[in-house]
């Protein structure tokens, strides 16, 4: 990844809070001309495999849209780009949580893999929100091949755009309730965040936390998001 989208960004820091916390903000991860180009995507025809109306699987209320193969930039750039500056943690994450798999360095390859194993449909996806539209705690796991770690980006603006509609996680240690956090995102900001279980340092060695991701009720307006997952889906 060149430094365009990614460059910029304190990668240590990043790495420090998915350890500590299951997730980082990336602020600013693109920027308001893109926001605007990426959401007004939503509206075209093309471009897209599927689109998923939440309340008919009982996901929340609103919809979103999958794109289809080739992706467009800068959602491949910033896949790509993602996707390399988050494979050392990943492979951490499986070494500790006793799992043989480790990522390759490249994408493509790994992408690869996933399509051997029936995982062949590209899982980036628009989610528009309005009203009372909102997302259930959730995990996107399409398959046996996860790749830990994911993003998403807040393509609105909060306050201007819309109201509501907060970007909500919650870990579930064992044998202790769920903690759940709000993550405070502006217009351009993403969220990276653990897809399902992360390893955590306790008095035995690691032991498992789950996490799910979801979104509060939109109070108004419309709220638009990218969600780049860097597994492919059955
Ligand atoms: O709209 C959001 O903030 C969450 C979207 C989501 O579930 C995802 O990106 O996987
Ligand atoms: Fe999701």
């Amino acid at each position: 990844m060149s430094s365009g989208l990614l460059g910029g960004h304190d990668w240590s820091g990043v790495e420090a809070s998915l350890e500590s916390d299951g997730w980082a903000r990336l602020p600013g991860l693109l920027d308001v001309g893109a926001c605007r180009a990426t959401a007004a995507r939503y509206g075209c025809e093309e471009g897209f495999r599927s689109r998923v109306v939440m309340h008919r699987h009982g996901f929340g209320r609103g919809e979103y849209r999958y794109f289809s193969y080739p992706l467009p930039d800068p959602i491949e750039t910033l896949r790509t780009g993602l996707y390399a500056s988050l494979r050392p943690l990943a492979n951490s994450w499986n070494q500790r949580l006793g799992s043989e798999v480790r990522f390759p360095q490249a994408h493509a390859e790994f992408l690869s893999q996933c399509h051997a194993a029936g995982q062949s449909r590209p899982t980036p996806l628009l989610l528009k929100y309005g009203p009372g539209d909102y997302n259930r705690l959730h995990q996107d796991l399409y398959g046996e091949h996860v790749f830990p770690i994911q993003v998403t980006i807040l393509l609105s603006e909060p306050g201007r755009d819309f109201t509501g509609g907060e970007f909500v996680l919650t870990e579930q240690r064992p044998r202790m309730q769920s903690r759940a956090t709000v993550v405070p995102l502006r217009q351009g900001d993403a969220v990276a965040f653990a897809v399902n279980e992360r390893p955590v340092p306790g008095a035995r060695g690691d032991y498992r936390v789950k996490m799910r991701h979801g979104v509060s009720a939109v109070m108004s307006g419309a709220r638009h998001t990218l969600g780049i997952i860097l597994h492919d889906a059955a």
